[in-house]
């Protein structure tokens, strides 16, 4: 059953993630409110809430989430950050939406699959957006219609327009490539099981501390390879493409948004600047489903288990990039509450 009155939701980590969720959930989504919003930056959190209505500023999380106003938790603070808000709400039995990276590696995105288990039932999703985009969702049932035949190859191409200063070579593939091997598992069904990282040339546009472009090159249990360009390309604007290719024919998503024009002797588009822009459409999608869910009393999206599959693929991924080239992925046995 439906509950009547608007879901409160804490919003943890103010933000560029955060604070555009903060608009979201107020100006966009029905069904919620944001009464409580948490950061370390106690400024950063009293400015976010001077301008929402019966919104309290915190900086401790679990303090937002002993709050009566608080039904749910939205976590967009770092990805190190999450496992503790993570733990903390399973504790008070809150149903969250929590930001990609679920945890930044496998044995605490592990702790946290165990403690949604104790619980016994679901309360997390994972902020994986790429299933709620309109195109890979055409993509997705498509593959599972079976009329291409078996999906043998992935190609994906991942470039930003510039990296945050603190990115190092192994953010591109714990807060980058992470969104390909979810999108990999979900697409395909099958689970990663080894990385092999390669880099060509560095390019001399490439931002200090960074090796790009480089290739992520996955293997899957049903036989499929899968490879990633990952890229920051300064100047250059936000393309995320993937195309499968399958036994009777190949598709693809990503690779003309918006109008095509013809002029003066050259064809062409828009290259949109970001993702906020590229997937503002599967980001509303994603926050109102899991509104209507948790309004329900469900948890419908990527789960726990997706985002520690994830988080071990992303261990294997950075050891293959440090040099060891491939490096098989271990999995613990799936917990029946995600089958
Ligand atoms: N799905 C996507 O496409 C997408 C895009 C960007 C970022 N993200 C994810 O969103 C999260 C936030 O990224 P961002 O770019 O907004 O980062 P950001 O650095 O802009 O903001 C993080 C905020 O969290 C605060 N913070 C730090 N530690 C905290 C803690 N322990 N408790 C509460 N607040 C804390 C910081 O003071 C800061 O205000 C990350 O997990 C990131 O991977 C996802
Ligand atoms: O944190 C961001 C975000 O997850 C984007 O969706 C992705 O394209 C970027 O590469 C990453 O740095």
């Amino acid at each position: 059953m439906i509950q009547r009155e608007a879901l409160g939701v804490a919003v943890i980590g103010t933000g560029r993630m955060g604070t555009d969720h903060v608009r979201r959930i107020n100006d966009v989504v029905s069904g919620a409110r944001v009464t409580a919003v948490v950061d370390i930056d106690a400024g950063r959190a009293k400015e976010v809430a001077d301008g929402v209505s019966g919104c309290t500023p915190y900086t401790d999380p679990t303090a937002a989430m002993a709050a009566s106003d608080v039904g749910a938790v939205l976590i967009a603070s770092p990805g190190p950050a999450h496992e503790e808000a993570l733990l903390a709400a399973i504790d008070r039995n809150l149903p969250v939406l929590c930001e990609k990276p679920l945890t930044p590696d496998a044995a605490s995105a592990l702790r946290v699959v165990r403690a949604e288990e104790k619980r016994g039932h679901r309360l997390v999703q994972v902020g994986f957006m790429r299933r709620y985009d309109t195109e890979y969702r055409e993509l997705k049932a498509l593959l599972d219609s079976g009329r291409l035949g078996r999906p043998l190859m992935l190609h994906n191409r991942h470039r930003n327009p510039g990296a945050p200063p603190y990115f190092t070579n192994a953010h591109l593939i714990n807060d980058s490539v992470v969104h390909e091997m979810d999108v990999t598992r979900w697409l395909l069904g099958q689970e990663i099981t080894a990385v092999t990282v390669m880099r060509p040339a560095r390019s001399g546009n490439a931002p200090d501390g960074l090796d790009v472009p480089q290739l992520v090159l996955f293997e899957t249990d049903g036989g499929a390879l899968v490879d990633v360009e990952i890229n920051v390309t300064p100047g250059f604007g936000y393309q995320v493409q993937a195309e499968a290719v399958c036994e009777h024919g190949t598709a693809g998503v990503g690779d003309a948004r918006g109008m095509l024009v013809n002029t003066a002797g050259r064809w062409g588009g828009a290259i949109l600047p970001g993702f906020v822009e590229r997937f503002e459409e599967a980001f509303d999608r994603e926050v109102q489903d899991w509104v209507d869910a948790t309004r329900r009393g469900e948890v419908t999206g990527p789960s726990c288990w997706d985002g520690y599959a994830a988080a071990a693929v992303c261990e294997a991924g950075v050891l293959a990039q440090a040099g060891e080239r491939r490096v098989e992925v271990e999995l613990a046995d799936r917990p029946e509450l995600y089958r």
